[in-house]
């Protein structure tokens, strides 16, 4: 597995786990079991991040942020999304400026 089709190849994956068994894997349990539990799964992984961070563990950040990316992922799968949608909308900002684009926003 080359590092460019990582999450590609995971979604991949997810999508052939949303059609098991509920039971049959980690994947198709939290798909089967909704949105509410994905959604717990994403803040909680949110917690874990913020006490890695704070202890300095940069191997357990590491793991932390795989945790969270992987439910996130979790929560794309859920909306029939795919990863290449986020990186597609992170292409997209690439050229930028986070502080131009906020100037540039119009109040609603
Ligand atoms: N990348 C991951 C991945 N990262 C984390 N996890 C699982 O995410 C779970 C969450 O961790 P927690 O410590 O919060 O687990 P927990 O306390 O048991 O969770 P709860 O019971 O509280 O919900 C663990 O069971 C991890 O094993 C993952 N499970 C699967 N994948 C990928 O998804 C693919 C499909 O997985 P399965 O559907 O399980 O075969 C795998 O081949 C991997 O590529």
């Amino acid at each position: 597995m080359h590092l460019d089709t990582v999450l590609s190849d995971i979604a991949d994956v997810m999508e052939i786990r949303r059609n098991a068994a509920p039971g049959s894997s980690y994947v198709s349990q939290l798909l089967h079991e909704g949105e509410d539990k994905i959604l717990k799964k994403v803040i909680e992984e949110a917690g874990e991040i913020l006490m890695a961070s704070k202890d300095g563990n940069k191997l357990q950040i590491i793991k932390e942020i795989a945790d969270e990316w992987f439910h996130t992922m979790v929560l794309l799968a859920h909306h029939g999304l795919r990863p290449e949608d986020v990186l597609m909308e992170l292409k997209r900002r690439q050229n930028i400026s986070g502080l131009d684009e906020k100037a540039g926003r119009t109040t609603a």
